[in-house]
This record gives structure tokens, sequence and C-alpha cells, in this order.
């Protein structure tokens, strides 16, 4: 029997029709990805299916019946479960605490700590992840912690459907392989997975059958998900055929004195011993694993973290340590990595988030001329297909990976930074949950500011992506550079043995 169905759902938003007629059909035991672009209306969907938000129009029928989730808790009770991005967890309360937070078990009339902690185990131990402790706080566990928490509180309510919004967005690639078993194993018990990512290729490995969303609307139900070829999935999503390719690398490698000279940086706990240039027009690659030190040594680059150790010069010049305002001053930008906490203006306008960076360039004696200013990040927006178009739209309401793009928007629009003009871009996974179509103009422009004698410092965790994007790369390995090359004479597979060598030598110890 069909575990879970809808039928033409609608919802909308003052101005916006994000769900504009809906269909999907989830079986047990089978992993169903919703695909779509930035703004396709994916999260609404989730939203609406968890009892977050209350549909306009459809139906939902649910193991056979029709029913209406009036709140989250009742979807939960009904055995669906929801994993967003971001986790809605309790750091200071501990594992056990949180996986049966609402629900406790009782003896004798009492909430019972013994109980709890002994049911978590079990759970814990199910998804293969005995070690992580029941009475830990979960704040001081890592991305991928908090993730199986999360799992196993779906599994305390016998969830029997669980959807995962960009749940590999935060892991580290042997993280991903890790959640992958623990997918099977859950589907092989009759369990069944909404499953939605941005990556194609993961798609390909989980995932059973695909429903494709385009403006609200489902453009595609129930292809198969290995065999579909990616041109097809690629034209439905977006309407026309992307080519994923990276823009050409210039046929000289930059030469000159470097443009930034990073000497013996050091932090403790974080790295040691860290030494490397970029030079004006040449893109330099972070890679390694979540947790290697790598945002951590953007961020001492930048001065938002003090170096114990070392020396960071711009053309020759050191710079004063731990101080953004010289940064700045000397013509450095970072995109960060946590967008919602770190770099956005949620309130505001889209327009104004844009053009943070460049408010001087639209300035004439001392006032900002908004037409200008909207003109110009206009013009950047659109070619990253930020959606919707209307930058007077207020940030909180835009969708996750149009939000990304907005950090990064920032600072492609005239490539300035507050101080002057823009010479240093540091970016710090750019294209977490941008979608395909979103991903090529990124890189265009990113390789375009490069072209323009930018340099850019480039961390991610998806080594397609640094390969193809930077002239060179760096494989960070817990806090050290332990490799520096040409990316043209890279592997993913030489990269990904690099960077997992440390975990396997801590596998065997
Ligand atoms: N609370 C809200 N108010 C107004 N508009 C909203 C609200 N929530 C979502 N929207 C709009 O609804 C549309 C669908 O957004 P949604 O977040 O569902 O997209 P998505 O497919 O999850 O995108 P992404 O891949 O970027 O996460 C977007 O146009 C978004 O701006």
């Amino acid at each position: 029997m069909t575990l879970l169905k809808l039928t033409g759902i609608v919802k909308t938003f003052p101005g916006v029709r994000a769900l504009d007629g809906v269909d999907l059909e989830v079986e047990p035991g089978e992993v169903h990805c919703l695909l779509g672009q930035n703004g396709a209306g994916k999260s609404t969907l989730i939203k609406v299916l968890s009892g977050a938000h209350q549909p306009d129009e459809g139906t939902i029928e649910w193991a056979g019946s029709t029913v209406q989730f009036s709140k989250p808790t009742s979807a939960l009770r009904a055995g669906l479960a929801t994993i967003y991005q971001e986790l809605d967890l309790v750091d200071d309360l501990t594992v056990a605490e949180n996986v049966f937070l609402g629900h406790e078990p009782r003896q004798f009339g009492f909430s019972s700590r013994g109980i709890t902690r002994r049911r978590t185990r079990e759970l814990l131990a199910r998804l293969g992840h005995a070690e992580i402790p029941a009475g830990r706080e979960v704040g001081r566990l890592p991305a991928a912690g908090k993730q199986i928490v999360s799992m196993a509180r779906a599994l305390s309510h016998d969830a029997r459907l669980i959807i995962m919004d960009e749940p590999s967005a935060v892991l580290a690639h042997d993280e991903v392989e890790n959640l992958f078993r623990v997918i099977r194993d859950l589907t092989a018990a009759g369990v069944a997975v909404i499953y939605i990512s941005h990556r194609l290729a993961e798609i390909r490995e989980i995932g059973d059958r695909v429903t494709i969303l385009k403006d609200g609307r489902t453009v595609a139900v129930n292809l198969p998900a290995r065999t579909t070829p990616t041109d097809e999935v690629v034209r439905l999503m977006t309407g026309r055929s992307v080519e994923y390719v990276f823009p050409p690398r210039s046929a000289a490698a930059p030469e000159g004195t470097p443009l930034l000279r990073v000497s013996g940086l050091a932090r403790a706990h974080e790295f040691s011993d860290v030494s490397f240039d970029v030079r004006a027009g040449e893109i330099v690659g972070l890679a390694g694993l979540v947790g290697a030190g790598r945002s951590e040594i953007l961020e001492t680059v930048y001065g938002a973290r003090k170096a114990a150790a070392g020396t960071i010069e711009v053309d020759g010049k050191p710079l004063r340590r731990g101080s953004v305002k010289a940064a700045v001053a000397a013509g450095m930008g970072l995109a960060p990595e946590e967008r919602k906490s770190q770099a956005l203006l949620l309130g505001e306008p889209v327009y104004r988030n844009v053009s943070l960076a460049s408010l001087h360039r639209f300035a004439r004696l001392g006032f900002v001329q908004r037409g200008r200013e909207r003109d110009a990040v206009g013009a950047v927006t659109r070619s990253l297909d930020l959606r919707p178009a209307d930058p007077r739209r207020t940030m909180r309401t835009l969708s996750g990976g149009n939000q990304q793009k907005a950090v990064v928007a920032r600072w492609l629009v005239g490539g300035s930074s507050e101080g002057g003009s823009l010479r240093l871009l540091l970016l710090d996974e750019p294209t977490r949950g941008v979608d395909i179509g979103a991903r090529a103009e990124l890189y265009a422009l990113i390789r375009s500011l490069a072209d323009q004698g930018v340099g850019v410092l480039l961390v991610s965790s998806e080594v397609p992506e640094v390969l193809g994007l930077a002239d060179r790369v760096l494989v960070v390995r817990e806090g050290r550079i332990v490799r520096e090359a040409p990316a043209s004479d890279l592997t993913e597979a030489q990269v990904l043995d690099l960077v997992m060598a440390g975990e396997r030598a801590a596998t065997a110890r």
C-alpha cells in the first residue's frame, strides 16, 4: 500500500505561490528523492507534510486515510518525522533528553532518567552509533553526531517516514557514506525516506525514485533514480540544458609577487605551521574534511580569529593580527559558511544585503543613490537567477539556496570591499545548498573576478568543485597542509586518499 500520497497541494504566501499543485507518492521502504532548483518549493512542501504549514488546497493521504496535520507533533505522532537542515536540537540538553524531549518514558508516573538513557543507547546502537554518549550535551557533538541524534529522535517516535532536508550538506565525505549505511538499514526495515539534495551523484547512489518540482509544481513523478539520464533530470528541473562545466582557467599561470603570503600560521588545537601564497588572479582551493581546520584558517587570515603564531602579508606588508578592520582595509572580503548567523540581515530587503559591501560605490556627496544601487544589484542577482527576482523582498522569505546566492553576490557586485576595491576574496563553502544551474553561474562569476585580478581562497567540501574551479589546491588534514599541487595534477581519488589517511590511521590505532 502507498504510504503517503499528496494530490494537488497548494500553499501561498503574500505575493508568492510557493506550491502550485504538487503531487507525490511514497512507498514503504523506498528512498524517494525530491529535486528542484532553489526556490522550487521543496522546503515548503516538507513543512506542509510535517504540519508546520497548513496547505491552502489539496489532500494528504497517510497510510490509506486522508489526514491534516495541524501541528508538527501530530505528524510525529502519526509516524512522520522531519530532519531539518538547521537541526532543531537543544544544545544544552543531553543526547537522551533531546531524543525523548516531550515524550519521556515514564515509570510509576515519573519520568525516569535511567530508562530514557537506556532506550537512547538502544536507538543509537540501531543507527550504528553506539559510541555517542547518551549523557553528553548535544552542543558538544559535531554536526554528523547531531544528525544521528535527530534520527534517533525520529525512531523514538516509531517513524515510518523520515524526511531529510539536505542532510549531506553539513557532512564530510566519509560521514555521508555512514549516513547512507544508516538509510539502507532503515529502508531494509520498511521505513521510507524522502531525501532532498542538490547533489545528483548522491541521488544516484541512495535513491530509488525521484520527483521533480519546478516553480511550485510537480513536473515529473517517480523517475528511476539510477537510470534517468542527467541531462533529462537537469532539463526537467531548469527547463533548459545546463552544462555542468567549470570555466576555463587563464592560459598563463599568474606571475609576480604574491598578493597574500601566509607563513607559519598557527592556533592552538586548530592548525599549525600553515604556509601558502595566493597570487593576484589565482584561485587557491583548500580541500579537506569538515573539522580539518579549513574554515579556521580562512577566518584567521581575515582577522576574525587571532593567530597564536605566524604572519599574514598582503603585498609584502604584514597585517595586524586579529584585526578584521586591517584585513578589510587591505582589500579582503569573506563570504562565511554560516549564512544566517554570520552574514545576512534577515529582516532587510535583498538589495540591501547584497549591496552591503559596496555601498560606497553608490554614494554621491554622502547620499546613497538607491536607483544605482538597485540596478547594480539587479545585474548580479539576475545572472545568478536569484528568486524571487524582486530585490525589495525581505531576506527571510527567500529559500535557503537563494540566501546563499545573496551572500556570495555581495562580493560580486562590482568586486568592491568596504575599504576600497576588493583584492582578495575568501569563500567558505560558497555553493552549499545552491542548485546545479546556479552553480555554473557562480563558478563563472568567481572566475571572472579572478580574471580581473582578484585573488580567491576557496574552501569547499566537494572535491570535484575544488579540482574544477581552483588553479592550485592545498590539502588540509588535521590542521596541517599535507599536499600542495596545481589542480590539474590531482585526481579526486588522490585528494580523498590524502584527506582520509588520518582517519584510517586513527581507526587502526
Ligand atoms: N515565509 C515565507 N514568506 C514568503 N515567501 C516564502 C516563505 N517561505 C518560502 N517562501 C517562498 O516560497 C518559494 C519556495 O521556497 P522553498 O524554501 O520551499 O524553496 P526550496 O525548493 O526549498 O529551495 P532551496 O533549494 O533553495 O532550499 C520561494 O519563492 C520562497 O521565497
